[in-house]
C-alpha cells in the first residue's frame, strides 16, 4: 500500500532493495544549520505546539493520561501499553538530553494535550560506524484526532528540531511495515502467571491441558539459582560498562554506551529498570549481567483485571554463567517481583532460550527503522543488539 509520507523522506525505499551499488550510510548530506527551517511546522488552526517539560510533574500526568488512554494497542485491541510516569521521567531525561524534543499538540481553546512525540539523543554504531542518533518513541495521536495527517507533521517537526542539534540519523520501532525494515523482529512471551494472563484473554490453556497441568508447567524455584547472582549497584558501573560495551561488539548495530549511559539506563530503578549481575564468589570478577524494563499494560474492559504487570527483556550479557540459566534467574525475579508475564525480542542470543525456557511467540512482529541512514542487506534479529523501549 502507498506510503504518501514516507516516499517523501530519506529512507530506505523498497524499489532500492537489492540495490547494492548504493552506497550504505547516510542518504542526504547534513544541511547547514541556517538551511534548517526555523520555525515550526504549521498545524491545523485550532492547535498549537507544546514543548514538554518532563521535570514537571503536572506535564509528566498530562503525557501520561494521553499515552494511558490512546497509545499502542495490541491487535486485538484488548491491551494498551500503560507507560507509568516514572518510566517516562526517566526514559526521556538520558544524559545528554533535549527538551526540545519532548514535542506535545494541545488544543489552543482547552489546552488539552491531544498529541506526543519524542527523541532522545543515541550514540549507534552501525558497523562500524559510530553514529549520533535521535531515538524516536512514544508517537501517540488522541483517537478522537486520528487520519487528520497529524503524524506526518509530529514527524517532520521532531525531525526539525532535531536537525537544528546538528543530528542528522534517526533510529525507531513500529508494529508496522514502513518503508524500509532493517530488521524485523519477533516478540515472544513467557507466562509467569499462566492462570491471570488465561483469565484476561492473554494466553489460551493448550490444547489437552488442564489450568492446574499449566500453573505446575510455568512454575518457577522461589529464588535465582547462580551463585553470586545480585541486584547491580552504583558501584558496578564500570564493570558492568565494560562487560556491555564488549558484549555489544558482535552486533552490526548496538547502541555505543559510556558510563553515564550505563548509569542512567541500567542502574535498577522500582518498578522502572532491574537490572542484575553476577559476581563470582570467589574472584569477584563480575561475569554476566541480565536486566529487564516494567510497562505494564492496561486490559481493556475486564471485570476483574485492570493492569498486565509485563517485564521487558532489555540488555543481557553472558560470560561464565550460560545464557539460559541466567536468563531463568531473571524469571525467577520477575516471578518473585509478581510479574504476570516475561516478553522478549529474538534480538542478539535470545533465541538460545526462548523456546527452552518455555517462551511462546507472540502475534506481532517489531520492525526496526533507521532514518537518513541506508544499510544494504536487512539485518537478521541476531546481528540487532538495540532493545528501544
Ligand atoms: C500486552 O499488551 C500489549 C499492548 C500493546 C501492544 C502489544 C503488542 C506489541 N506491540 N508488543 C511489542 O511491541 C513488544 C513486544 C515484546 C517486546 N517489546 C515490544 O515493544 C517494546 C519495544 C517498542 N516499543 C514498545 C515496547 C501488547
Amino acid at each position: 500500500k502507498r506510503h504518501k509520507f514516507w516516499e517523501t523522506q530519506p529512507v530506505g525505499q523498497f524499489k532500492d532493495l537489492g540495490d547494492s551499488s548504493l552506497p550504505e550510510g547516510p542518504i542526504e548530506p547534513p544541511t547547514p544549520l541556517s538551511e534548517v527551517k526555523q520555525e515550526p511546522y504549521n498545524l491545523p488552526n485550532l492547535y498549537e505546539w507544546i514543548t514538554c517539560d518532563m521535570e514537571s510533574t503536572e506535564m509528566c500526568t498530562e503525557v501520561y493520561n494521553l499515552l494511558s488512554n490512546n497509545y499502542v494497542e495490541d491487535d486485538d485491541n484488548m491491551f494498551r501499553f500503560n507507560y507509568s510516569k516514572e518510566f517516562l521521567h526517566w526514559a526521556l531525561r538520558p544524559p545528554g538530553h533535549y527538551k526540545s524534543w519532548h514535542i506535545g499538540v494541545r488544543v489552543k481553546s482547552s489546552k488539552k494535550l491531544v498529541a506526543f512525540i519524542t527523541g532522545v539523543p543515541a550514540r549507534i554504531r552501525v558497523r562500524d560506524s559510530i553514529v549520533q542518533m535521535a531515538e524516536i518513541n512514544f508517537l501517540c495521536v488522541h483517537k478522537k484526532l486520528r487520519s487528520k495527517r497529524l503524524a506526518p507533521v509530529m514527524i517532520k517537526e521532531v525531525t526539525r528540531r532535531v536537525h537544528l542539534e546538528n543530528i542528522w540519523q534517526a533510529a525507531y520501532t513500529a508494529g508496522v511495515v514502513l518503508p524500509t525494515p532493517m530488521s524485523t523482529c519477533q516478540y515472544w512471551h513467557r507466562s509467569l502467571n499462566p492462570k491471570k494472563l488465561i483469565d484476561v484473554g492473554f494466553s489460551r490453556l493448550g490444547a489437552r491441558m488442564t489450568m492446574s497441568r499449566t500453573i505446575k508447567l510455568y512454575k518457577l524455584p522461589e529464588s535465582p539459582v547462580t551463585p553470586g547472582f545480585r541486584k547491580m549497584e552504583l558501584h558496578d558501573v564500570p564493570a558492568v560498562t565494560r562487560l556491555l560495551r564488549n558484549y555489544l561488539l558482535q552486533f552490526l548495530v548496538a547502541p555505543d554506551l559510556d558510563e553515564n549511559d550505563v548509569e542512567h539506563w541500567l542502574l535498577p530503578k522500582a518498578d522502572v529498570v532491574d537490572s542484575f549481575l553476577v559476581e563470582s564468589p570467589e574472584t569477584h570478577e563480575i561475569t554476566d549481567f541480565c536486566s529487564f524494563y516494567t510497562l505494564p499494560s492496561s486490559i481493556l474492559g475486564h471485570p476483574n483485571h485492570s493492569i498486565l504487570k509485563a517485564a521487558y527483556s532489555y540488555y543481557n550479557v553472558s560470560t561464565k554463567t550460560p545464557l539460559l540459566q541466567l536468563m531463568n534467574d531473571a524469571l525467577i525475579v520477575a516471578k518473585q517481583k509478581d510479574y504476570d508475564v516475561f516478553n522478549a525480542l529474538d534480538v542478539m542470543q535470545n533465541d538460545c532460550f526462548l523456546k527452552e525456557l518455555k517462551f511462546g511467540p507472540g502475534d506481532g512482529k517489531l520492525h526496526y527503522y533507521l532514518y537518513n541512514y541506508r544499510i544494504n542487506h536487512v539485518l537478521r534479529p541476531s546481528e540487532l543488539g538495540l532493545v528501544l523501549l
